[in-house]
């Protein structure tokens, strides 16, 4: 038998796992945690993924490794290959008025869409870049590299062999704000535009291409963004909306046309099988649930039950900024709670706005999609946030269609494996693997009332100050 491994660095942990690369057999599995925070040092990762790779029972039998990662974060080399500061992670909001600034610079949000496919916020790449010119000029005058958590892991695995062998793929390259999808080059100029200089930047290759090879001789796969890392993994069919309930929130689809949004809220990515993933990003979704659990001092599974023991949360509105936010942009924003009334001041009614609240703007994230001109016949919802059932149940009223979830599993590395599978086989297409995807499907009448009180309250917060 074949082996091939499939890695997913994500914000919170490191998820490893190892499939029979023709059938797509699970054969072992591992994870680590990855420290909090929205800057981390990557040696972290480093050290999630061996820890991860140790529990996964080592690598030392697979022909081929694929990592996927978070999107966006920052890493910096110098010219030794030295990380010049901890990584600046997708989720870290600091860079907000560098991407105002950038935004303005290049003529605003529509000259963006159209040179990257989207509008700079905090979270991509190219505004990091400006905010440590800015602010930490020495460390930029350092940077001899620039590039993406899964370029340096994957980099790592093949035994950091100097700055001429990063590479990337279309998928992460897209999310920098300095590689454009549609004509697939990188653009310079916006990087001279954000650092004021051109340090390496790794090679983009394809889906397929070879990356290089591990000590023990594995083929490493080209990688990608997590997201794209899913929709491999799901091997998701045309008309599929995926929505991810992570540390993110994320909505998209893939689409054979690259998709270019001035509005700000639609970034068009690249995906990892050579066409586009048009992709909506909110900066909350399951730790907005963590963070009611911890308010209410119960654990998921209670506070699941909680929210599924009143029908509704009666006119309570939780709006889920709690990490400022990205879509819509607001990196200045709070949470808030509307609508309290003696009534509804109870655990219950909180554990469902809070479950709805978060749900809404996921939403909102699947309209934007869809005025782009995403083709949407079923959703498919992802993520450790999909296993609580309160989520499950209560998307389909909110998103106002059924919504379907696949069994529980790593669908990150699962398309990490899959791409993995691919760069050995070599083949024109990814394998096809098992039969098609076990889905259960949850239906419910829909309930424009809470996205109706959703919409009035959630431009009513207050600024972190
Ligand atoms: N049963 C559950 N109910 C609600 N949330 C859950 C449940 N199980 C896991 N999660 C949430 O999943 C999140 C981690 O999901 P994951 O997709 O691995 O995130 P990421 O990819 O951002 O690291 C955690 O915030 C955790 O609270
Ligand atoms: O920024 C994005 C997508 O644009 C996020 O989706 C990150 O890629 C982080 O993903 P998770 O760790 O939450 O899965």
């Amino acid at each position: 038998m074949v082996l091939v491994a499939g890695i997913d660095s994500s914000t919170q942990s490191c998820k490893v796992v190892v499939r029979d690369a023709e059938s797509g057999a699970l054969v072992r599995e591992g994870r680590a945690s990855h420290p909090s925070g929205t800057e981390v040092d990557p040696a972290a990762w480093w050290a999630a993924l061996g820890q991860a790779v140790e529990a996964a029972g080592g690598l030392d039998d697979v022909a081929g490794v694929s990592v996927a990662a978070q999107q966006h974060g920052m890493v910096c080399l110098d010219a030794d290959g030295t990380v010049v500061r901890p990584a600046l992670l997708w989720n870290d909001t600091r860079s907000a008025a560098a991407a105002t600034a950038l935004t303005e610079e290049l003529g605003g949000p529509e000259k963006w869409a159209q040179a990257v496919g989207s509008v700079p916020v905090a979270s991509l790449t190219v505004t990091k870049l400006r905010w440590l010119a800015e602010h930490e000029p020495e460390n930029a005058a350092r940077v001899a590299a620039v590039c993406l958590p899964h370029d340096w892991l994957t980099w790592k695995l093949a035994g950091a062999p100097g700055l001429d062998a990063l590479v990337t793929d279309r998928s992460d390259a897209s999310g920098t704000g300095y590689w454009s999808p549609s004509a697939g080059e990188y653009r310079l100029d916006l990087l001279d535009l954000a650092l004021g200089r051109r340090p390496v930047l790794p090679r983009v290759i394809g889906p397929a291409d070879h990356a290089g090879v591990t000590k023990a001789g594995a083929v490493l796969g080209a990688g990608a963004g997590d997201n794209a890392g899913a929709a491999l993994g799901v091997q998701v069919e045309p008309g599929d909306v995926i929505v991810s309930i992570g540390t993110s929130g994320t909505a998209f689809a893939r689409s054979p046309h690259p998709a270019s949004d001035g509005s700000g809220l639609v970034n068009g990515f690249a995906d990892a099988e050579g066409t586009f993933l048009p992709l909506v990003c909110t900066l909350n979704a399951s730790r907005v649930l963590d963070a009611t659990a911890r308010m209410l001092g119960v654990d998921l599974a209670e506070l699941s039950r909680l929210a599924l023991s009143v029908p509704s949360a009666e006119g309570l509105v939780l709006v889920p900024y709690l990490e400022g936010e990205r879509t819509p942009n607001k990196p200045d924003s709070t949470g808030a709670l509307h609508g309290l009334r003696l009534d509804t001041a109870t655990p219950a009614h909180l554990a469902r706005a809070a479950v709805e609240g978060m749900l809404c703007s996921l939403a909102d994230a699947i309209d934007a999609l869809a005025a782009v001109g995403t083709p949407m016949s079923r959703v498919l919802l992802i993520g450790g946030g999909a296993q609580s059932p309160a989520v499950r149940e209560i998307a389909p009223a909110v998103f106002g269609c059924p919504v379907l979830v696949p069994a529980p599993g790593e669908y990150v590395a699962d398309g990490a494996a899959r791409q993995a599978a691919w760069a050995v086989a070599g083949s024109a297409s990814p394998p096809h693997w098992g039969e098609a995807l076990s889905v259960t499907g949850f239906e419910a009448p829909a309930t424009p009332d809470v996205r109706a009180a959703y919409a009035a309250a959630r431009d009513l917060t207050v600024s972190r100050g």
